[in-house]
């Protein structure tokens, strides 16, 4: 499934109008009719729906949405909330035939009392604006919209929300809150922005005919990573295997306050399906955490004030991947680590307390041929770029594509709606996980899994992508199955990975 900005989206539309020869007016009765089924599906025939449509082609949406809805015998008003003359083209189109089945329309500036009507619903299908909404809702539909954030009804809004941006990056904004949104098309990218996202409600993406050559000629792929996506990739295993087949993961990283992180990190990649894992750290780290991991191997690391220090007489040889920085502490000392591990010519991932010695030692990477996967969460990300969080939070597309772009990394940029960038900007969002997850100790989770994944047969980016498909899975199986988002520990996930690999 592609996210795209309102520009992709438009593109999308008029390579399938211009390009393949579609009819606008046919798009727009398929994007109504799949949703008028969905709607259909949620409702009796018993309530009364009342339809807002806006001068746009999303208001062409609610005419044919009405039209379809009314044929099927549901009680349907059309409330129309703009003059008569700003209806035009295929939109214009609709409401005539939504008209001439006999439909009934009511006009928003003929009502006395907007607030009493809109009571006697109890659904309202919002199609005021969709994708082209320019600036701040201008009244009368910036008051209207507030209105109905008031009432109890079921609000359902058709493409987005409107009033709420396509495209991440705007702070302020009023838009309809919608108990559930349906996409047509392609779902926009302010689906996976934090303070964007609860404006959709639940949402559901409907496909309504656009040729997939009109998504191929999109610049830059961004996907959602589905479960088919994980299936399709992810890969199996053969009887004949062997414990070589399928990697030796080099972890490197702990302090005397933080042995559990590599721990952790340890025991995941074994859990996710790692060959063999070996552990480099310091002697103290190694005695608290042997116990947990006893299928790890270890390597002493000489340390100073419970920190590692150096880290030159690491040897690589023999290790398909190494996972660095996991609990590694600031300390200036350690800084060496990170830039003997990246003289290694093996996949290097950065996490943690690896990211801030990096951003030290930035060219480290400029000399580097192997795949280099940075995961951080947004302070890393803000820490990296000189930016703030907010900022990270509020283009999180953009600015993980222009570090991993800038610097031809792969960036796993975490957080309730991950998003993983490719070295050339391709890009793709993982919806798993809840948050129980937000808890220390999940990151170091992650990183094990990562470790495993992109030793097994599939691309770097694709394992990538599965590793936090499954990392989110399980905390949603656990909090299925036995735990909450309140006791869910990060030793819990990894403990999950079981149940994930079995239910798929
Ligand atoms: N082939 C097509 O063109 C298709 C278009 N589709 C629908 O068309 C929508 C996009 O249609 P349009 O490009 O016509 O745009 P919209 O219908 O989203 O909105 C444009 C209208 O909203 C008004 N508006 C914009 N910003 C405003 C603000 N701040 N305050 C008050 N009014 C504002 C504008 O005056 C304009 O008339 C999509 O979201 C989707 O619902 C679908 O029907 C699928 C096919
Ligand atoms: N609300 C949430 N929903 C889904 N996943 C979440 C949520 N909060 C955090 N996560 C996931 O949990 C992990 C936290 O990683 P990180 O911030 O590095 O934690 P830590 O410092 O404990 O290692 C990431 O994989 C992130 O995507
Ligand atoms: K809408």
């Amino acid at each position: 499934m592609y996210i795209v900005t309102a520009k992709e989206m438009y593109d999308i539309d008029q390579f399938s109008m211009d390009r393949v020869e579609m009819d606008g007016s046919m798009l727009m009765e398929n994007a109504g009719r799949e949703i008028a089924q969905r709607v259909s599906s949620m409702i009796n025939f018993e309530q009364a729906l009342c339809i807002l449509v806006g001068s746009g082609n999303n208001g062409g949406d609610g005419f044919v949405i009405a039209r379809t809805l009314l044929n099927m015998g549901y009680k349907v008003t059309v409330l129309q909330v703009v003059e008569d003359k700003k209806i035009v083209g295929h939109a214009a189109y609709h409401k005539r035939l939504y008209l001439k089945c006999d439909g009934i329309l009511k006009q928003l500036n003929e009502i006395n009392d907007v607030q009493e009507e809109l009571n006697k619903e109890d659904v309202i299908v919002d199609a005021m604006i969709g994708i082209g909404v320019k600036g701040d809702l201008r009244e009368p539909l910036y008051s209207l919209v507030n209105q109905i954030n008031r009432l109890d009804n079921l609000v359902l809004s058709v493409d987005i929300p409107s009033g709420l941006p396509t495209d991440e990056g705007v702070a302020d904004f009023t838009a309809v809150q919608a108990d559930h949104t349906f996409v047509i098309g392609a779902i926009k990218q302010t689906a996976f922005i934090q303070h964007t996202a609860p404006s959709y409600g639940k949402w559901e993406c409907s496909s309504i005919g656009f040729p997939q050559a009109a998504f191929k000629q999109l610049e830059m792929e961004r996907k959602v990573w589905t479960k088919a996506a994980f299936q399709r990739t992810f890969p199996e295993r053969s009887e004949y295997d062997h414990k070589g087949d399928h990697g030796k993961g080099l972890v490197i990283g702990g302090s005397s306050n933080m042995p559990g992180a590599l721990g952790l990190t340890t025991r995941a990649a074994l859990r996710s399906g790692a060959g063999l894992v070996t552990a480099a750290t310091t002697d103290s780290v190694i005695k608290r955490i042997a116990s947990f991991c006893p299928e790890a191997t270890f390597v002493t690391v000489p340390e100073i004030n419970g920190h590692l220090k150096y880290g030159n007489d690491i040897d690589y040889k023999g290790f398909d991947a190494v996972a660095i920085g996991i609990g590694l502490g600031r300390e200036a000392a350690s800084r060496p680590v990170i830039r003997h591990a990246a003289a290694a010519k093996i996949p290097l991932i950065i996490d943690g307390d690896g990211l801030t010695h990096l951003k030290a030692d930035l060219e480290v990477l400029d000399e580097r041929e192997e795949p280099v996967i940075l995961t951080p969460h947004p302070g890393e990300m803000a820490m990296l770029l000189d930016l703030s969080v907010k900022d990270v939070l509020m283009r999180p597309f953009h600015y993980a594509k222009k570090f991993a772009t800038d610097h031809g990394v792969y960036v796993v940029l975490k957080g309730a709606f991950t998003v993983i960038t490719d070295p050339n900007g391709k890009q793709a969002v993982n919806t798993t996980g809840n948050a129980g997850l937000a808890k220390g100790g999940s990151g170091d989770v992650l990183t094990g899994i990562i470790l495993a994944m992109i030793m097994q047969k599939q691309s770097i980016f694709e394992g990538l992508c599965n590793a936090c498909f499954v990392h989110g899975k399980s905390a949603d199986l656990l909090i299925q199955e036995s735990h909450s988002q309140h006791d869910l520990l990060a030793s819990d996930v990894i403990e999950g990975l079981s149940l994930v690999y079995r239910t798929f």
